[in-house]
């Protein structure tokens, strides 16, 4: 049984971003939480997903930039070393010790150790030592486990002990040859980064016939023609069936489904994420213990009993994006301490409607893709009365004067019933920025003829904007 001392109004489970926020929200909601981490406090985020790949990214990214300014020269290619170096501050050396500080100056009880639920509104915790801890939440449990990586069955590729995101993440020595399977985010974003930094022969496996197929068709195709440009190798449609490596931390060959094959230093996989659900005890309370766990819109679990299990962040599918995970945490700490008082728990803050009308999300590549709520095909597919409209970004003012030869472009999915945004992507390079004008259009539903008075400064690349609705007929 908990003691005294371990029952809290909330029990958080992980304490990757999305679960520290949890706990934010909910005592600064008058509540109180202890928060579990079985391994680093800052999750996956920021060791080994988001905060790495940007700052091996980043320097990749400038030196693109370099490239295309007549006048600029860098003095030789990207000095990997330094690059890694930074990259190591900027995990912190791998130590939480600040993310631990963070959460105790919430104030909340960081507790180390593997948590799993054992019955409901009970956790139980393995700490470090062997030992059992039992935790007792007064209102709500949240897991916020996050996702592992997803290795495809393919003979003999576990056995080659394959890199997934923590390994290309936390590089120390560079291969020179490395073969990618995968083509969404995190394969086209390490291949371009390990590539830059040393990876010379760089080939990626690409089971379909373009990369971020979750994207407009262009955004692909953009980002392939910058790959092959720079003497990454992509293959198409081409599958790997086996995986040898007779030596471990010897070459890996791999056999392609069109009969050739590739010997590399190092294979990685980006093939997507798996919720963390496994041993969790989600079995204590009724829950299936495999796939993502199905929230309502304020993050509680459907199919438990009495409204106390939450579930945010990678672990409930939505949208496996850190903003996306932490908005979900902010509603979801606040609607747990506004039905712990008693108060309404129906207003609009305390709901995510959010993810459903398509999260924003950049890929923070060479060129940049930036992309926020539907696809054209996802807004047909959808029901809209859809108008799509394009423009070349290299014909914007602000755009030819960042980069000789500018290459990128914009589209925009309009609702013609309400004369709204649907979607907006940008593909080009320093389009980061654009992204937030257009996540308020589409997630605030601003009318084009409002939106038509929102004038973009002169010579900015934001002047897209105006030759976006000129398309529409404005
Ligand atoms: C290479 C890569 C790059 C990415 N880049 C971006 C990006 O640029 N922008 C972006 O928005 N998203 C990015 N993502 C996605 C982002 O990393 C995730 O969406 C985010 O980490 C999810 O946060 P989370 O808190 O839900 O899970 P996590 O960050 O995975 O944290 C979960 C935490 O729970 C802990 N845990 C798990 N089980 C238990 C248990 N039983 N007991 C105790 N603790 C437990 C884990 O140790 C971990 O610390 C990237 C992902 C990858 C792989
Ligand atoms: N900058 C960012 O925002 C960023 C960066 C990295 C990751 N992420 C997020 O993290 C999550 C994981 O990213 P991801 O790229 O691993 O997953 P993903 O699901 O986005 O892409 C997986 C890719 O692997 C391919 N694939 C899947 N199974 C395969 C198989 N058996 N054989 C060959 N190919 C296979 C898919 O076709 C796809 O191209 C995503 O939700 C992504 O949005 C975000």
């Amino acid at each position: 049984m908990a003691d005294g001392n371990d029952v809290f109004d909330v029990i958080v489970i992980g304490a990757g971003p999305v679960g520290e926020t949890v706990a934010g929200r909910a005592v600064r909601g008058g509540l109180t939480a202890a928060v579990v981490e079985e391994r680093l406090a800052g999750g996956e985020c920021a060791y080994y997903a988001c905060i790495p790949s940007k700052a091996l990214l980043r320097p990749v990214d400038l030196a693109a930039e370099v490239s295309r300014m007549p006048g600029l020269e860098l003095r030789g290619p990207i000095d990997a070393a330094a690059v890694l170096a930074r990259r190591d501050e900027t995990v912190s050396h791998l130590d939480d010790g600040g993310q631990v500080s963070w959460i105790e100056n919430v104030p909340a009880t960081f507790v180390r150790g593997r948590g799993r639920l054992a019955g409901p509104l009970l956790a139980e915790v393995t700490t470090p030592d062997g030992g059992t801890r039992t935790l007792r939440a007064r209102h709500a449990v949240v897991i916020a486990t996050g996702s592992d990586p997803a290795v495809p069955d393919v003979p003999g590729l576990r056995e080659a002990r394959p890199w997934t995101n923590r390994e290309a993440t936390s590089v120390q020595q560079v291969p020179k040859r490395l073969v990618v399977i995968g083509a969404g985010p995190v394969a086209c974003e390490m291949s371009q980064a390990l590539h830059a930094l040393g990876a010379q022969e760089t080939t990626m496996l690409v089971r379909g016939d373009r990369l971020l197929a979750r994207t407009e068709p262009f955004a692909g195709e953009l980002l392939a023609k910058s790959f092959q440009q720079s003497g990454i190798d992509v293959r198409f449609g081409r599958s790997p069936v086996r995986v040898e490596r007779p030596i471990p931390g010897g070459p890996v060959t791999v056999h392609i489904d069109d009969g050739t094959r590739i010997e590399a230093d190092e294979i990685l996989v980006g093939t997507g994420r798996r919720a963390a659900v496994g041993d969790i005890g989600l079995e204590t309370v009724g829950l299936q213990a495999h796939g993502p766990i199905e929230v309502d819109a304020s993050m509680r679990a459907t199919s438990v009993p009495d409204g106390w299990l939450y579930a945010v962040g990678d672990v409930n599918g939505r949208n496996l994006l850190t903003h996306m995970g932490k908005y979900q945490a902010r509603v979801c700490g606040d609607v747990i301490a506004a039905r712990a008082k008693g108060l309404p728990d129906d207003l609009p803050a305390l709901r995510d409607t959010a993810d459903d009308r398509g999260a924003p999300q950049v890929i923070f590549t060479d060129p940049q893709v930036c992309v926020v709520g539907r696809t054209e095909s996802q807004a047909r597919a959808d029901g809209f009365a859809v108008r799509a409209v394009e423009y070349d970004m290299g014909a914007v003012a602000g755009a030819f004067l960042q980069a000789d030869g500018y290459t990128g472009r914009a589209k925009a999915v309009v609702d013609e019933d309400r004369r709204v945004l649907l979607g907006v992507t940008f593909a080009g390079p320093a389009v980061v920025d654009l992204l937030h004008g257009a996540t308020v259009a589409v997630t605030a539903e601003v009318p084009l003829d409002r939106l038509w008075h929102a004038v973009p400064a002169f010579p900015t690349v934001s002047e897209i904007w105006l030759y976006l609705l000129e398309e529409c007929g404005l």
